[in-house]
C-alpha cells in the first residue's frame, strides 16, 4: 500500500521542490489541500492525521502549530523549518552524521538549516575526532542564492529590485545583529564551547550557496594539518550517496546564475603552502541538500527506501 504523505507548505518554495521530487514516486499517496482549504486549520488537523508521514514546509511559528494540530495521532513528521532543529525528543535529519539508523527509526525528524549543513558537515567529524579544537571561536561567512529567503526574498530579489532604472541588489550582507537562528544548532551537533561568528549573505542567483570556515591552523591548539583534515575528511565520507570531499585543484569557485537545482554537496579544504591556514568550503544547493533535497533523503530513509532523491547530484 502506498505511504501516505501530506505537504505542509506544500504552495511554498520548498515545498515545490519536494512535489517535484517526487514526481513519478508511486510508494507514494500525495494528500494535497487546494489553495482554498491550504491554511485552513481544520483541513491541516484531517489531513496530518491521515498522513502517515508529514512535511512541514511551513514558517517556524506554523510549524510548532502543525505538531500540535497533529497531536493524538501517530504521523511521523519531518519538520523543514527551525522550530525543532535543537528540541528534546526530535532527530537532527543530517543521517550522514547522526547515523543512518537514528533516522529510520525516529518520528520526530528536523530538517537541518541550509548553512549548518554546509558548516557542520565540513567542522563536525573534525572535531568529533580531535582533528580540529572544539573550544576555538570559529567563524563561518557564506553566501547564498536568494530563495534561501522563501518566496518573499524572492520576491524582492525577481520583482522590486529589478524595476527598470532601480540599480538591482549585488551584494546584501545581512545577520549584522548576530544572533542568527542557524547557531544553536551549528554549535549543537559540532560540538564547540562557543557558538561561530556567523556572516551570511545574499547574492543575486536564484539558489546555491558556499559556506567557508576560515581555519588559522597554526594557532589553533591540537589542530591537524590540511592534508589530515581532507583525509580524514573523505574518510567520513566515503559511500556517502551525496556529500563528496573534491580535490582542490581550482583557485576560485563560482556560484552560476539559473543553474538547475541538485541534491549533492561538495567539500573542499584549501590551504596556504606551508599548512599554517586553511579554508574549508561547502558547495551546495540551499534548496537541494540544504532543504527539499535533504528532507526527501529523510524520507526515503524513514520509510525503507533507497536514500537518493533522483534529482542529480
Ligand atoms: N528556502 C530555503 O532554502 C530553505 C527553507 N527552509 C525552511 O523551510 C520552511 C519553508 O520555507 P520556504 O519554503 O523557503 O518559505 P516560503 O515562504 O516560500 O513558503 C512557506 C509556505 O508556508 C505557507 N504558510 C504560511 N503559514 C501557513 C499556515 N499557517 N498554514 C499553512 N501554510 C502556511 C505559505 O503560504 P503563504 O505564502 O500564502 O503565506 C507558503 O506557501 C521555513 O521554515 C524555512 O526556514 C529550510 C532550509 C532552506
Ligand atoms: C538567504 C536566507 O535568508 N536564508 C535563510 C536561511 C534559510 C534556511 O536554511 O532555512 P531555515 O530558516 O529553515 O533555517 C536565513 O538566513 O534566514
Amino acid at each position: 500500500m502506498a505511504i501516505r504523505l501530506f505537504i505542509d507548505g506544500a504552495a511554498g518554495t520548498t515545498g515545490l521542490e519536494i512535489r517535484e521530487r517526487l514526481q513519478g514516486r508511486s510508494e507514494f499517496d500525495l494528500i494535497v489541500l487546494d489553495d482554498a482549504r491550504r491554511k485552513d486549520e481544520g483541513a491541516r488537523r484531517d489531513a496530518l492525521h491521515a498522513a502517515d508521514i508529514a512535511i512541514l514546509c511551513l514558517p517556524d511559528d506554523a510549524a510548532k502549530e502543525a505538531v500540535k494540530l497533529a497531536e493524538g495521532s501517530d504521523t511521523r513528521i519531518i519538520d523543514a523549518s527551525s522550530a525543532h532543529r535543537v528540541a528534546e525528543g526530535w532527530t537532527y535529519g543530517f543521517p550522514e552524521l547522526v547515523g543512518h539508523d537514528k533516522v529510520a527509526n525516529a518520528r520526530f525528524v528536523s530538517n537541518p538549516g541550509c548553512y549548518p549543513t554546509g558548516f557542520l558537515a565540513l567542522v563536525a567529524p573534525l572535531v568529533q575526532d580531535g582533528l580540529l579544537p572544539a573550544d576555538w571561536p570559529y567563524t563561518v561567512n557564506a553566501v547564498s542564492g536568494y530563495s534561501g529567503g522563501g518566496n518573499a526574498l524572492i520576491e524582492r530579489f525577481e520583482q522590486f529590485e529589478n524595476l527598470e532604472g532601480h540599480p538591482g541588489i549585488a551584494f546584501r550582507a545581512y545577520g549584522l545583529q548576530l544572533g542568527h537562528k542557524h547557531l544553536p544548532e551549528m554549535q549543537a551537533y559540532a560540538g564547540l564551547t562557543y557558538a561561530p561568528v556567523f556572516s551570511p549573505a545574499v547574492v543575486p542567483t536564484f539558489r546555491g550557496m558556499l559556506v567557508d570556515v576560515p581555519l588559522p591552523l597554526e594557532a589553533m591548539p591540537g589542530a591537524g594539518r590540511p592534508e589530515q583534515l581532507a583525509d580524514h575528511l573523505t574518510a567520513f565520507y566515503q559511500g556517502s550517496k551525496s556529500v563528496v570531499v573534491v580535490e582542490t585543484r581550482y583557485s576560485e569557485m563560482i556560484l552560476r546564475q539559473d543553474v538547475e537545482g541538485g541534491d549533492g554537496m561538495t567539500l573542499h579544504v584549501y590551504a596556504n603552502s606551508d599548512g599554517t591556514q586553511a579554508r574549508l568550503v561547502a558547495h551546495l544547493d540551499n534548496l537541494g541538500k540544504g532543504a527539499s533535497g535533504a528532507a526527501i533523503q529523510n524520507l526515503n530513509i524513514m520509510c525503507g527506501l533507497p536514500e537518493t532523491t533522483g534529482l542529480r547530484l
